[in-house]
């Protein structure tokens, strides 16, 4: 896998969020969003006549959060949720009734507290053994007994993390339904992400003509790479004035 070319004007340009934008953290809060960051974007996103969208598995209101002041088209929880405009209300998969019955067998399971945490995200559950990685196959058996019995649900691996959510929507679903609309119809689509789950977007992109950007080491299907944050956000940034690289907003 190569170094991807330099960002043109003609791309549509699909970000994954933790382990790409931002330094994978502790725990689910503890990452930090830097100014550089949020001031490349919006470069982009003029460069781009908008065409960039971030394409998360956290919940389309803590992107905002952390990116705060944009409002972008985003995808959250994995495509579970989506707000295809800017501006838009967050359109939202209904929460199924069988993620209660798998937060009871987590809660019985005697794993949580002992450094593996449930994250609660509405439409889907992550279960984190970062600070507890010996509990990962403990985690991964709980969770995949209790699914036998809900065939609505699936079980996605991350980083450190199980997560269990309706299988209709995934990153490439979203890639494709914003690839639908302006601005984004009729530009080569790029996704970039470090994880499993980024790999349906990667795929969703060059099955359309488009191209994937892998970040950090592991197997993907993506042609070009790129080795960290810190060479995404030098990606982010090509071509952009030294006064926007120094994370100052425009007003
Ligand atoms: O699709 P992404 O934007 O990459 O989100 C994937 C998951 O990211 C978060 O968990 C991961 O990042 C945490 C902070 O660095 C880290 O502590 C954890 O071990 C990682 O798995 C988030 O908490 C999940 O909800 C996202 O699905």
């Amino acid at each position: 896998m190569y170094a991807p070319p330099p960002a043109s004007d003609d791309l549509a340009l699909f970000l994954d969020f933790d382990g790409t934008l931002v330094e994978i953290a502790e725990t689910p809060n503890a990452i930090e969003t830097e100014a550089a960051l949020i001031a490349s974007l919006q470069h982009l996103i003029s460069r781009l006549d908008g065409a960039l969208a971030i394409v998360s598995g956290r919940p389309i209101a803590e992107i905002d959060r952390y990116l705060r002041p944009l409002n972008l088209p985003c995808a959250g929880l994995h495509g579970l949720e989506a707000r295809l405009f800017p501006g838009d209300p967050v359109e939202r998969a209904p929460v199924r009734p069988e993620l209660e019955t798998l937060k009871a067998a987590l809660a019985g399971s005697g794993l949580l507290g002992r450094g593996v945490s449930l994250e609660d995200k509405g439409a889907a559950l992550a279960v984190h053994f970062r600070i507890a990685p010996d509990c990962e196959p403990l985690v991964w058996q709980v969770m995949s007994e209790a699914i036998c019995e809900l065939p609505d649900l699936h079980l996605v691996r991350g980083k450190m993390v199980v997560e269990a959510k309706p299988a209709h929507r995934d990153k490439g679903w979203a890639l494709e339904a914003f690839m639908e609309r302006p601005p984004f119809c009729g530009r080569t689509p790029v996704f970039v992400g470090d994880d499993i789950t980024d790999e349906d977007g990667i795929r969703a992109a060059e099955a359309i003509g488009g191209f994937g950007i892998k970040v950090g080491e592991g197997g993907s299907l993506a042609r070009f790479r790129l080795r960290n944050v810190a060479d995404v956000h030098r990606w982010l940034a090509q071509d952009m004035p030294a006064s926007v690289h120094r994370g100052k907003l425009r007003p």
